[in-house]
């Protein structure tokens, strides 16, 4: 069975509460939050003071994605808010390794998170020292883009590559992901952010914990 994190920037911002607890008992287990800083992408999305509020209101953990540059500067902020795990972007930093024990020296899980034109390869490296791969399936930045169908041969291709090691990072997968996308993706990943295309704004009549069980048995 693979883990489902909930988008917390697509939820109903001016019904967050209730939001919490429609995926609390969804069967999500981790809030994505991404925190964009304007200048990463064209777009800005979440700060520190909000996320330790979202801490206060939620027994799920948050999984904090870094689309900024300058992630030597965010890590620190956002380990106050003790989340299960900070990724940051291989694009954003030239010594991907310090971010890395920058991260391990708060005892936060990191993770390294590649844009959808950045080569696989680019992240082998790093393999054996992150916990997990943030593989982006769409630029970051707007929810509602539609999948970049390459991005799934990089999934493969990494999976691939990870085969038989004992101690392999989890791939999450971020970025148009619903029914059919994961499909496609072969249950290739371990962890489906599940933003506007499978969850939150849909006009689905359906309950976050129905959609979420007929998703989870498509990656079975
Ligand atoms: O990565 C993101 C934005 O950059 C969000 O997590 C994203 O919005 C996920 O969901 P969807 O693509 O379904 O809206």
């Amino acid at each position: 069975m693979k883990i489902f994190a909930a988008s917390i920037m697509c939820a109903d911002q001016m019904n967050v509460l209730a939001e919490v607890k429609k995926v609390e008992d969804s069967g999500c287990e981790l809030w994505h939050c991404d925190v964009m800083d304007g200048v990463f992408v064209e777009n800005m999305a979440l700060f520190p003071e909000w996320l330790a509020a979202l801490k206060q209101v939620t027994k799920l953990p948050l999984d904090i994605h870094l689309a900024t540059v300058t992630p030597e500067k965010f890590i620190p902020m956002f380990a106050k808010v003790e989340p299960a795990v900070i990724s940051f972007h291989i694009e954003a930093v030239q010594d991907v390794e310090e971010m890395i024990a920058l991260i391990h020296s708060y005892g936060i899980k990191a993770g390294l998170a590649i844009n959808p034109e950045t080569p696989i390869e680019a992240v082998y490296p790093y393999l054996n020292t992150v916990d997990m791969l943030l593989i982006m399936t769409v630029n970051p930045g707007f929810s509602g883009q539609t999948i970049q169908p390459a991005t799934i041969q990089k999934i493969r291709q990494v999976k691939q590559h990870l085969a038989g090691w004992p101690n392999a990072p989890l791939i999450e997968v971020d970025g148009n992901i619903y029914d059919q996308t994961i499909q496609d993706m072969q249950a290739l990943a371990d962890i489906y952010v599940l933003g506007t295309s499978a969850l939150f704004h849909t006009n689905d009549q359906t309950s976050y914990k129905e959609r979420v069980d007929y998703l989870k048995q498509l990656t079975d």
